[in-house]
């Protein structure tokens, strides 16, 4: 099978004009891994969905607890393989530590014997490297049918401060907005792996900043940092995603050329078609479950 071509460091593929950080990568899977994702989650057992007034999901390897907790069990392999080791290939080096390191050296200035350590702890890390399991270690699955969305929402203390989104089956305009200040209601983080549902209500923040990123199949969005804890992401319930153009998504240029060119030819209208989002991240609360039920503990 094909492998797509992916860009050396996931630096080169942040999202300028958003607070740190978010990365976009457009064609993370090739479309023959995408149509083999979307057949092995339509095979699952129907009640392994889970539906919700506005969308269904399917939590893996199973819903977290009411407090947060994971049952240490392994992902399944379709859901595992390819997509996690490649996102621990994306490295978070800057081409620019990389050189700024070896200028020093070069320039003779004074010798750092910890300095190509940290350059290579640069080029080896990834975004998982500094969370508790190192890898994630749970997907939630959701799939939304044209005119369905997700309220504004956070994704809370449950996980590692990581999220990451591929896109599967049909393009979204994804958006985020930063979080109230006190004073305004406050929607309550959600865990949306434990079911709670993470349409916390709250106004729809009209009129507030508003920063929107069109999601193509089989890319790749992962959001950290300020982005994660200071910001709110949800989708709105349209049929159709208006504006997607240079002007409209803060990702324009990271999208593919075909892409652009067909947002350009068709006025910037994305057609809603069924898509599926696979979220990974790594819960930090986990529990063993012992030999008592058959299952070992790693
Ligand atoms: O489908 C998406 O891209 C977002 C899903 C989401 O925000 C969540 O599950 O918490
Ligand atoms: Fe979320």
């Amino acid at each position: 099978m094909s492998t797509p071509d992916l860009p050396a460091t996931l630096p080169s593929t942040q999202i300028a004009s958003l607070p740190p950080s978010a990365y976009y990568i457009p064609s993370f899977l090739t479309p023959a891994e995408e149509t083999h994702l979307l057949e092995k989650l339509y095979s699952v057992p129907q009640p392994t969905w889970r539906h919700l007034s506005h969308r269904r999901l399917q939590a893996h390897p199973s819903p977290l607890s009411a407090s947060n907790t994971l049952l240490d069990a392994p992902l399944p392999s379709w859901l595992a393989e390819p997509i996690i080791p490649r996102l621990l290939s994306l490295t978070l080096a800057t081409p620019t530590s990389t050189s700024a390191s070896t200028a020093q050296s070069e320039s003779g200035g004074e010798s750092d014997p910890g300095a190509q350590s940290r350059e290579s702890e640069l080029t080896t890390g990834h975004v998982f490297t500094a969370s508790p399991h190192g890898r994630p270690n749970h997907v939630l699955v959701n799939e939304y049918a044209p005119g369905q969305g997700i309220m504004p929402h956070e994704d809370g203390a449950a996980y590692f401060p990581v999220v990451c989104t591929v896109s599967l089956g049909a393009g979204v305009v994804y958006n985020a907005y930063p979080k109230p200040k006190t004073g305004s209601p406050s929607p309550s983080s959600s865990s949306s792996g434990s079911g709670s549902a993470p349409e916390a209500r709250m106004s729809m923040r009209d009129g507030g900043t508003k920063w929107r990123i069109y999601q193509e199949p089989g890319s790749l969005l992962v959001t950290t940092g300020e982005m994660y804890t200071g910001c709110l992401h949800g989708i709105e319930d349209v049929v159709v995603d208006e504006d997607v153009t240079e002007d409209g998504v803060v990702n324009w240029g990271l999208l593919r050329e075909e892409t652009r060119e067909a947002m350009e030819r068709g006025g910037g209208r994305n057609e809603r078609g069924t898509r599926v989002s696979l979220t990974y991240r790594d819960v930090l609360k986990v529990k063993r479950v012992g030999r008592a039920f058959g299952v070992l503990g790693r």
